[in-house]
């Protein structure tokens, strides 16, 4: 069984949850919401369960659901901070219903980084929250994938000039690891294509432009190399996502998050995923964020949240083959 959490409740994620529910009621992947049951029930027949494999009979005719209860009711819209230990308690059960067995997967809805930090969240985002309730703090890798590209930020959510002082070569050898396991075992690629981003313009045209791709990328390149990983790079940014250039490829290894994130949202928004890499758990989500400008209005697209329940249900089921 898949569960999914709450995500913000002010945001749209009560409207794709409804949406992806009518989507896959028919076509299987069934999931059990970790949330308050309001949200949706105004939308949709919602069944209260106590247990996730209950979910499996209640799927064709409700949305199972293990309830959790807001402090607030929800304002769609208007974030309120009150209901954010709801929204992490959502993400921490789900956490350990995966990791006793009772879920295969976890999918999480989006969330707020504004709101749950200005309630007291330490964490930039799920990513390094997860690492932490599995155990496992810094292994983290966020990865997006689209059906046209898949990409890996190195430094994440940081301002510009902080991603450029985080920017290292262990740092990049540490992700590429991560992302060469990642893509063999959950994926099935026996010798992943790793396409490593240069930083400056031109990849720094041989120092005409900046030093990180001589002192910091090309470092990192030539050990990982040495190790066997199928890698290359420095790539030029402005031309390593032309069609003919992700053919060559499996995944881009940027430096810093809009590099890879803007081609991906450009070329893949509907269906992009995002995959979490690195946990002992599957984790993945929808590309986009909490959309509060159109929440209750009808107009949220549940594309990518079907694609993150249909990829989780996949990576699950390639684990237990492997297994
Ligand atoms: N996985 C997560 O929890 C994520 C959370 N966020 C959070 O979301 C909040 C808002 O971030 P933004 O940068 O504004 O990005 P956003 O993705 O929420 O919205 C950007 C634009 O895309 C539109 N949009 C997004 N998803 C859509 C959908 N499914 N259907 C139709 N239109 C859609 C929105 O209406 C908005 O105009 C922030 O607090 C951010 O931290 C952002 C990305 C991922
Ligand atoms: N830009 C991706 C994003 O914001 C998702 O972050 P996370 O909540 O998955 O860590």
């Amino acid at each position: 069984m898949l569960a999914l959490t709450q995500g913000d409740p002010a945001g749209i994620a009560p409207e794709i949850t409804v949406k992806a529910w009518r989507i896959l009621r028919e076509s299987g992947h069934p999931f059990v919401f970790v949330g308050d049951p309001a949200l949706l029930e105004q939308h949709a027949p919602v069944q209260a369960v106590r247990y996730l494999d209950q979910g499996a009979d209640v799927f064709s005719h409700a949305i199972p659901v293990l309830p959790l209860r807001l402090a607030t009711p929800a304002a769609p819209g208007e974030p309120d901070r009150q209901n954010a230990p709801s929204v992490i308690e959502s993400i921490r059960l789900a956490v350990e219903l995966t990791q006793n067995g009772e879920a295969s997967a976890i999918i999480t809805n989006p969330i707020s980084k504004e709101v749950i930090q200005s309630a007291g969240f330490k964490h930039p985002g799920h990513t390094s929250y997860l690492a932490e309730l599995c155990h496992v703090p810094g292994q983290e890798v966020m990865m997006l994938a689209g059906p046209s590209l898949k990409v890996v930020p190195v430094t994440v959510h940081v301002s510009l000039r902080h991603a450029l002082e985080q920017l290292n070569t262990e740092l990049i050898i540490k992700t590429a690891r991560t992302v060469a396991d990642g893509l063999k075992r959950d994926f099935g690629l026996k010798s992943p294509r790793i396409a490593v981003a240069g930083l400056n313009p031109h990849a720094g045209e041989n120092g005409l432009m900046g030093h990180e791709e001589q002192q910091i990328i090309i470092p990192a390149i030539k050990a990982l190399q040495q190790e066997g990983l199928n890698i290359t790079g420095p790539m030029p940014p402005d031309t390593m996502f032309t069609p003919v250039a992700r053919s060559r490829y499996d995944v881009a290894l940027c430096m810093y998050h809009d590099q890879g994130l803007i081609p991906l949202k450009t070329l893949d928004m509907a269906e992009g995923v995002n995959v979490t890499l690195g946990l002992p758990i599957i984790r993945t989500s929808p590309d986009h964020g909490t959309a509060f400008d159109i929440a209750g209005q009808n107009k949220a697209d549940p594309s990518s949240l079907v694609a993150a329940i249909r990829l989780a249900a996949q990576l699950a089921q390639n684990r237990r083959n492997a297994a």
